[in-house]
């Protein structure tokens, strides 16, 4: 057996199926296909309208390198810019972020029991969801070829799993491991509406978004063009 194999059996990754119910995709990381109903989809991006709106508005981050990232993000609860959480937006205009949302959490928390109930509560999966508190979220937009490099979230101070959501266009969500930025990784088609959740012996595993799939939206998901993506975490700050 080759390292490779050791670190990501084959097994574990069932066929590629559109089906609503969880799919194993590495230990700990689980796609739920078709969790968020198209009305759901359109009031989420309608809050996202909102967001973007301030104090704080969608930017492209620019890397220590001096590299801009093609993604632009809004961020709840805390902000985040390369690398580490602020309360205020100091790399973009000094204003506070965002609020999280109270129903944010417990959006997060009913992510977590979708993803991780097929245990039956057996492994603490339902421990798990009633107690994830998440308290920062990345708002990620892409659009025009906009991409995201393999890297880790590990910015926070916390292994509480993360919870990412996508409205709009499908793209390729590359799954990696912990160990290095490249193979072994499954890449997974997000479309509108899927949950992906990371945590337990995934929460580090590098992961990034290749392409998104242009003219891929849904007519209900409330977006005609580009990708949203939500990402919850626990910072693990106060
Ligand atoms: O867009 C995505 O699905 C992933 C976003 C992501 O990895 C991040 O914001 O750290
Ligand atoms: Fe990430």
């Amino acid at each position: 057996m080759s390292d490779d194999d050791a670190l990501f059996p084959l097994e574990l990754v069932q066929p590629e199926t559109h089906d609503a119910g969880p799919r194993l995709i590495a230990p700990g990381a689980v796609h739920v296909a078709g969790w968020l109903t198209g009305e759901q989809q359109r009031w989420i991006v309608a809050r996202f309208a909102e967001w973007t709106q301030g104090p704080v508005p969608l930017r492209a981050a620019t890397l220590p390198g001096g590299h801009q990232m093609s993604v632009r993000t809004v961020c709840l609860g805390w902000h985040w810019q390369p690398y580490k959480y602020t309360r205020e937006a100091t790399d973009v205009n000094g204003r506070p972020v965002l609020d999280f949302p109270e129903w944010m959490v417990r959006l997060g928390r009913k992510a977590v029991a979708a993803a991780y109930a097929s245990d039956g509560g057996e492994n603490g999966s339902t421990a798990l969801a009633s107690a994830y508190t998440p308290d920062a979220a990345l708002v990620n937009f892409y659009n025009d070829g906009a991409a995201m490099g393999m890297h880790q979230d590990k910015d926070e101070r916390s292994d509480a799993p993360v919870v990412s959501l996508s409205i709009g266009e499908s793209c390729v969500f590359r799954f990696g491991n912990t160990k290095t930025r490249t193979k072994p990784y499954t890449d997974v088609e997000l479309r509108s509406g899927d949950l992906f959740v990371f945590g337990g012996p995934s929460r580090f595993a590098y992961h990034g978004i290749p392409k998104v799939l242009p003219g891929t939206a849904p007519a209900d998901c409330g977006l005609t063009h580009g990708r949203i993506n939500i990402t919850m975490r626990v910072t693990g700050l106060s």
